[in-house]
């Protein structure tokens, strides 16, 4: 049987949680062989970030080189590409592979407040990465620096997402999680032919959400390289990230990582009841 194999283009956060650890844990979950092209090393855990150090273009280059050269990729996807210098380089190199899937998390800031994105890098992202991506999945806070004014309502999501798809992204997925729906943690998904979809799950009290738009985008990218759907591939991906908030890890003294087994052990569970 062919293995599926993908690549994470994102930064490396040492807590675990979050960055390319989040999305080859996520890879494997899945059941795909994940390979990594590291932007930068963050020195990183559950309590916040105490340092960034950005890799030697060079050397991104040549990782994005090695691993292109070799494996057969069935989507890639981005995470935190620092500046606009790592943004063009990363949309330069993935121009010349306009059939594989790219899912474009645009990570901007991390939950404890520290920023992963150069502010200026933003006009970058619009022009050069966001017209490349298969499925864009900006959080609430994202979308508002994507389309550049405040979204408060389920109604501004929706326009935000035909704004940003004008971009030039096919799908857009907007994460509702800093949302102030206390009941529901609910993301709105318009797709290319102009169908919105609004995926809802409950909302947990809970301090363990460090990395979980890392982890829905891998479980995403993951699906998409096994050639599903984009909606069949953020349902998946929906249901992953509720089972991995839902069943949370006691790890670490701050905001807590996810847990990447609760939905291939809930999986695994129900295939043994049937
Ligand atoms: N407390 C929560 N309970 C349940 N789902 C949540 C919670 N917080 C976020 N989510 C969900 O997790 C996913 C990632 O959301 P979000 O927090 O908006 O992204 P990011 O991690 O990029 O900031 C979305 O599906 C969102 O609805
Ligand atoms: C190295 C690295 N990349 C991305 C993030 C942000 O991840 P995200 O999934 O948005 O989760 P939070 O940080 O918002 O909890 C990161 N922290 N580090």
């Amino acid at each position: 049987m062919r293995t599926v194999q993908a690549c994470t283009i994102a930064g490396s956060d040492s807590g675990g949680g979050a960055g390319i650890q989040a999305d080859i844990k996520t890879f494997q979950e899945r059941e795909v062989f994940g390979t990594s092209v590291i932007v930068a090393i963050t020195a990183q855990n559950t309590k916040g970030v105490n340092g960034i150090y950005p890799i030697p273009m060079q050397g991104v280059q040549e990782q994005l080189e090695a691993v292109f050269a070799d494996f057969d990729l069935g989507a890639v996807k981005t995470g935190m590409l620092v500046d606009e210098t790592y943004m063009i380089a990363v949309a330069n190199f993935l121009k010349k592979y306009p059939l594989i899937p790219l899912v474009v998390d645009p990570v901007m800031i991390a939950k404890g407040g520290a920023s992963l994105m150069a502010a200026e890098a933003m006009k970058e992202m619009k022009e050069t990465l966001v017209p490349l991506a298969t499925l864009i999945t900006p959080n609430l806070p994202e979308a508002e620096e994507l389309v550049e004014h405040t979204i408060m309502s389920e109604d501004d999501m929706v326009v935000a997402a035909y704004e940003i798809q004008k971009m030039g992204s096919c799908n857009v997925l907007i994460k509702g999680g800093h949302g102030a729906n206390q009941r529901e943690a609910k993301d709105y998904l318009l797709t290319d032919d102009g169908t919105g979809y609004w995926l809802a799950g409950p909302r947990y009290e809970t301090k363990h959400t460090h990395g979980t738009g890392c982890t829905y985008s891998a479980c995403i990218t993951a699906e998409l390289a096994k050639g599903k759907s984009v909606l069949e591939a953020v349902r998946t991906g929906k249901a992953f990230i509720d089972a991995a908030i839902k069943d949370e890890l006691k790890i670490g003294h701050g905001q807590g990582p996810t847990n990447h087994w609760a939905f291939g052990r809930k999986e695994r569970a129900n295939d043994e009841k049937n």
